[in-house]
């Protein structure tokens, strides 16, 4: 790895998962962590490698409007997204979190990753149970159709789940590794 290069992880973290990961990965980049109230966009510019994290929420990437807005500035770096959800991670996945997120240009730019996060429903705000109530409604009237991802989600109304691992840094890792 090139040391001479700056990397900034950025993250945005409602429960705990992303601010997990990003200190992950941050540590083991030896990069600047901040989160995401702590940097300016024109700060961003300091940097060779620009890392973002944020969890997912109805499919889009919170925080990542950081990236967007100051995209023409950052352009010409290396960017790599991380999207933080409970979805297992699927063929379409990266797809459909890129196709909800990003343009075609900026998707042609970044690298996006998708790392498994955590649930527990007791622990939520108020307008997040709410949103979550509706959805477990839905999920309890499809119970006999749902693939294992809608099982999945379903039991986690009961117990709190955790997906977090260490080791799913790895692949973000191998990337900023070879492009610097
Ligand atoms: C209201 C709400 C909406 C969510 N939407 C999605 C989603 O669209 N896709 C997904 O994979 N996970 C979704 N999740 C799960 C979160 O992304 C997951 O709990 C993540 O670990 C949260 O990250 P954080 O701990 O950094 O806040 C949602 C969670 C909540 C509470």
């Amino acid at each position: 790895m090139d040391n001479n290069k700056s990397i900034a992880v950025i993250y945005k973290s409602k429960y705990g998962s992303t601010k997990k990961y990003a200190g992950w990965i941050a540590l083991k980049l030896d990069a600047d962590l901040y989160e995401i109230s702590d940097i300016r966009g024109k700060d961003l510019k300091d940097y060779d490698v620009i890392i973002f994290g944020g969890s997912l929420h109805a499919g889009k990437i919170k925080g990542v409007d950081l990236i967007i807005k100051n995209y023409d500035m950052i352009k010409e770096k290396e960017i790599i997204v991380f999207a933080v959800g409970l979805s297992h991670e699927k063929d379409k996945l990266l797809n459909s979190i890129m196709e909800k997120n990003f343009d075609e240009e900026i998707g042609n730019n970044i690298k996006l990753f998708y790392l498994r996060g955590s649930f527990n429903y007791r622990e939520l705000s108020i307008g997040d149970k709410a949103m979550m109530s509706i959805l477990k409604i839905d999920l309890k009237s499809k119970k006999d159709e749902l693939d294992e991802d809608g099982k999945g989600m379903l039991e986690a109304f009961n117990a709190p789940i955790d997906f977090c691992d260490k080791k799913s840094i790895e692949k973000v890792i191998i990337c900023v590794n070879e492009n610097i």
